[in-house]
């Protein structure tokens, strides 16, 4: 008897472009959301999206509650929550970079009301994902959350957003490669729950982005359009897959247990980035897919070495030889490695010195 079954939760409105932050009160009528909204915000996307917003909220005749936020913590969730429940607000829109949407987003799940996502950086691939990311005791890898309904992203506030921000997002998105390969090896080894689907479209979404690299560039509004709807892409890769399988393996273990050695130290696309090309080496040996990987993150302005993130040599083989037991998910990472072929990987790689 057949019994599998899927439910896979998407975005109803995506609109991604010049200016459609202009648009926000349109697209959220469009949900037929009713009420007042709470944004949850930080305070640079406050200024360059959140306070414009509001002004065209008040002029439609609602005014928007707002909170804002300065780190990922339960603390915060909480203090959205209390704001939520004071204010009497009906949905939730999160605007900012990854931190300020994951908060929005798990409060929301929590409340169970409706959230939009309104990025100001293209850093991540949670703006449009079914995943909320907040640490949690030791954890700091995603959880299932709520999907946005919405997701507004204007590519003239992202195109000024700082330039590393963007370069963080193309890394994100070009540790799918490795994401996906780990995926397919926990399928062959472990019969983990695979999506071909997914697992294409994580990997096609890094192949384009890689493919138009040349025209992902500092101030070029153009970028911004590219990274966003790998961003998108990548995104709907996870919803697909009820998980983020396709777009975390090997290489996001890394960057999560280097947030807990040395939290703040770099933004977490390019620390996925730099365990990118070491878990591709590891997958791939000599034969030139690290060195691929490497480039690719070269030549958008993406951290390659320790150094350039910022960690120093000695956290990251304490990373490399412990982020296998933060989760349970099997990548080629195996049961761990131990410290000399860590030093080996991190070396060749040119990851240290
Ligand atoms: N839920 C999910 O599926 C995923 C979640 N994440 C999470 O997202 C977080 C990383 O997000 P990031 O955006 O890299 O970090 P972040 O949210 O800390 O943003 C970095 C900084 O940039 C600022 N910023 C944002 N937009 C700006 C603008 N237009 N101009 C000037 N400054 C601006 C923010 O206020 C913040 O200070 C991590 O916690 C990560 O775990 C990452 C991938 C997927
Ligand atoms: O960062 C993510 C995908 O890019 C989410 O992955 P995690 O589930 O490992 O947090
Ligand atoms: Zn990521």
């Amino acid at each position: 008897m057949f019994e599998k079954s899927t439910w896979i939760r998407l975005p109803r409105n995506v609109v991604v472009g010049h200016g459609v932050i202009d648009n926000a009160v349109d697209v959220i009528d469009d949900l037929h959301l009713q009420g007042r909204p709470l944004f949850v915000t930080s305070p640079t996307p406050r200024e360059v999206a959140a306070d414009p917003i509001a002004a065209d909220f008040e002029a439609a005749g609602v005014e928007p509650a707002v909170v804002t936020v300065e780190t990922a913590t339960f603390d915060a969730v909480e203090r959205v929550i209390e704001t939520a429940e004071a204010e009497d607000v009906s949905y939730l829109v999160g605007i900012g970079g990854g931190k300020a949407i994951d908060i929005a987003k798990m409060a929301s799940d929590h409340l169970e009301m409706g959230f939009c996502s309104v990025p100001t950086a293209a850093s991540h691939d949670g703006i449009v994902s079914n995943r909320g990311s907040v640490p949690d005791g030791d954890t700091r890898h995603s959880v299932a959350a709520e999907p946005p309904l919405a997701v507004i992203a204007d590519t003239e506030v992202l195109a000024e957003a700082p330039w590393e921000l963007t370069t963080a997002g193309c890394a994100d998105i070009i540790s799918n490669y490795t994401a996906v390969m780990d995926w397919r090896l926990a399928k062959r080894l472990k019969d983990a729950e695979y999506s071909e689907y997914s697992a294409a479209l994580s990997e096609m979404t890094a192949e384009i982005l890689v493919d138009n690299a040349d025209m992902v560039r500092p101030g070029l509004e153009e970028s911004a359009w590219i990274v966003t709807k790998a961003l998108v892409s990548s995104g709907v890769a996870m919803s697909i897959a009820g998980s983020s399988r396709p777009a975390s393996g090997a290489e996001h273990l890394f960057s999560h247990q280097l947030d807990r050695l040395e939290p703040g130290a770099a933004l977490h696309g390019h620390q996925v980035g730099v365990g990118s090309i070491m878990a591709a080496y590891l997958h791939g040996g000599e034969r030139g897919f690290w060195q691929d990987i490497r480039s690719a993150l070269a030549s958008i302005d993406a951290p390659t070495t320790a150094e350039e993130l910022g960690i120093d040599d000695e956290t990251v083989i304490e990373a490399l030889t412990t982020c296998h037991e933060i989760r349970d998910r099997y990548t080629i990472l195996g049961d761990g490695m131990d410290e000399r072929a860590a030093r080996e990987v991190a070396t060749k790689t040119g990851v240290i010195s």
